[in-house]
């Protein structure tokens, strides 16, 4: 077993005044690809918004390798930490291929200085997110999954720790949403992603944690967790487990409840 690399720890998020996250604990093993699911407005976004220090915890503390991702200089945080959000500033006007590079910013020693191998790194990110052919286009022009794809790609070269993925499978087509988080995975950092496929938390995430109202409500390895009860009780439908008849993987059959 790896060690321990996320621990969310008692972390509280409040906003204007109202508590959204409860004394949230989670914790993921170096490496590990841990999943965060719950219904609209359970507060997955507003707990993964304090992973990436855009809100400041109310209680409680982030630790990354043991170090309060809160004290440490935007720049230190950049280094560990990469997120794809859903929260694109609309003003990227700029083509993909400096998009991506963006992603490079924080390994700079002083300014502009470029790392080596950067650009080819850069150039392996997109040619990974199938988004090769999309180099020199204008940011702003690309459709909505080409936006996330270029995002991911960025993500990707940040070479991060500690990868924070928010609805990653948004706008994507069914062939790049199986594949972004096997991309995730190969990358090889600890990820924290939020989802709404119950089936791609199952066929892709070691652990997952539900949250409801705020507060986690279960945890666990997907088989664990997907179960009949919970998902009538937190999600309001039947759902049915199935094996793949191939892989045996878990699939989970939908339908309203009776
Ligand atoms: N700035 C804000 N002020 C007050 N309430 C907010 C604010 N931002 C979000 N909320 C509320 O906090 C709750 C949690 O929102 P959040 O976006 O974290 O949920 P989510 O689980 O990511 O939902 P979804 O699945 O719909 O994306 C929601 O009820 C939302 O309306």
């Amino acid at each position: 077993m790896h060690a321990q690399d996320l621990a969310v720890d008692g972390v509280s998020v409040e906003l204007a005044g109202t508590r959204l996250v409860h004394e949230v604990s989670l914790a993921a093993a170096a490496g590990q690809v841990v999943g965060l699911i719950g219904p609209n407005g359970s507060g997955k976004s507003t707990l993964l918004r304090c992973v990436y220090r855009v809100l400041k915890p109310a209680g409680g503390v982030v630790r990354l390798a043991g170090d309060d991702l809160h004290a440490l200089t935007a720049r230190e945080s950049a280094r560990r930490v990469a997120a794809l959000t859903q929260e694109h500033s609309a003003e990227f006007d700029f083509t993909v291929a400096e998009v991506v590079a963006m992603g490079r910013l924080p390994h700079r020693r002083g300014f502009g200085a470029q790392v080596d191998g950067d650009e080819r790194r850069c150039a392996e990110a997109l040619r990974k997110v199938r988004a090769g052919h999309l180099a020199e286009r204008g940011f702003l022009s690309l459709s909505g999954g080409e936006k996330q794809r270029v995002l991911f790609a960025r993500a990707l070269v940040q070479e991060p720790r500690l990868l924070v993925l928010d609805e990653p499978t948004n706008h994507l087509d069914i062939a790049h949403q199986l594949e972004v988080l096997a991309l995730a995975r190969e990358a090889g950092p600890t990820v924290l992603t939020a989802l709404h496929d119950l089936n791609l938390a199952a066929g892709h995430c070691d652990l997952l944690y539900v949250l409801r109202d705020g507060r986690i409500v279960a945890s666990g390895s997907p088989d664990e967790v997907l179960r009949p009860a919970l998902l009538a009780e937190v999600f309001g439908v039947r759902g049915t487990p199935v094996r793949h008849p191939e892989t045996g993987a878990l699939q989970l059959l939908f339908d309203r409840l009776p």
